[in-house]
């Protein structure tokens, strides 16, 4: 073993984790996403080159970052975990092929969704009432934010449905309520936010619902936990029934069975992402059918069933 090697290895992880706490418990990273994407990428390469030398601290076995201590503690049922990343479209294939490979299917359907730039959000129902909400946290614990949650306007406070649920999405700013906070910001003499995303994540992992109020937060509803116990049987089907419980969800997704749509769809969204009233960063695929999501399962960070295609950062004009 080249001990420079190791070294490099171990500056690199560490330099990783210093970005994590910055971006998901401080909310306030210092580097942007497709170079903190670069530098993840490089560690996975080194360690599937080293695997004697991954340690549980690594950024590889763990997903977001600790809590804010201040808000009480809430164990996620079931974990929330992350996401594999794709970068181009043939990897985006390649993982499409690997999956069809692992449940033995040639004609796997998959619903592509667009992946919203915000932070993600745990909401549980009982007797049709809203009764807790969490962020992710490191996937096990997350911040109990119940009260913040009841300052969102898109949250419906009640469901028609008796069974208890838990439901989870994205909590984002749309670029107009983010260019109105940092103006006001400015003219208050404040600091201003890096980006939408870490507004959203300042204003809702906030002691103070009131400012949790001011800020205008919505979100995007598109996972049901445990869909079959609710007779649903596909992706696409849960997102229909998640509106008609009166969630907001996106509506942009789409079913498809080949890789030419695939690539219509990444070709169609890579252009329309600048007009679009929210930032995405991503297209996430998952396979749509919930017997075959089964099947797949999750790895100790991310499900098998879902990844996602990151667009290649938007080129800054000066
Ligand atoms: N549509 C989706 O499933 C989706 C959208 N936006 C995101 N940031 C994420 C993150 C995970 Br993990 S899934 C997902």
């Amino acid at each position: 073993m080249n001990n420079s090697d190791y070294e490099n290895y171990i500056k690199l992880k560490d330099q990783l984790n210093i970005y994590r706490r910055q971006y998901y418990t401080e909310d306030a990273p210092t580097v942007q996403d497709f170079e903190y994407d670069r530098l993840y990428q490089e560690l996975l390469k080194v360690e599937s080159a080293h695997p004697e030398w991954v340690t549980n601290d690594s950024p590889s076995q763990n997903v977001g970052g600790a809590i804010n201590s201040a808000f009480p503690k809430f164990r996620h049922e079931i974990p929330m975990l992350s996401m594999d990343d794709v970068f181009s479209l043939e990897e985006s294939q390649a993982s499409a092929e690997r999956i069809k490979k692992f449940v033995n299917q040639t004609d796997v359907e998959f619903n592509l969704e667009l992946k919203i730039d915000g932070l993600a959000l745990s909401l549980i129902y009982e007797n049709g009432r809203l009764v807790k909400g969490s962020t992710r946290g490191d996937g096990f614990v997350g911040e109990d934010i119940t009260p913040n949650i009841f300052q969102i306007d898109d949250v419906p406070k009640t469901i028609p449905l008796k069974e208890r649920i838990e439901v989870r999405g994205e909590c984002y700013l749309g670029k107009d309520s983010f260019a109105e906070l940092n103006n006001k910001r400015l003219e208050d003499g404040k600091s201003t936010f890096a980006n939408p995303r870490n507004a959203a994540a300042g204003s809702l992992r906030q002691l103070d619902s009131s400012i949790t109020k001011s800020r205008h937060l919505q979100t995007f509803i598109y996972f049901v936990i445990e869909p079959e116990n609710y007779g649903l049987k596909t992706q696409s089907e849960a997102l229909k029934q998640l509106q008609e419980w009166g969630f907001a969800t996106n509506n942009q997704n789409r079913v498809v069975n080949d890789f030419k749509e695939v690539q219509n769809y990444i070709d169609e969204y890579q252009e329309k992402r600048l007009d679009l009233p929210y930032n995405i960063d991503g297209i996430v695929f998952k396979v749509n059918d919930f017997k075959l999501q089964s099947l797949l399962g999750n790895t100790v960070k991310v499900p098998r069933w879902e990844f996602a295609y990151k667009f290649p950062p938007i080129e800054a004009h000066t």
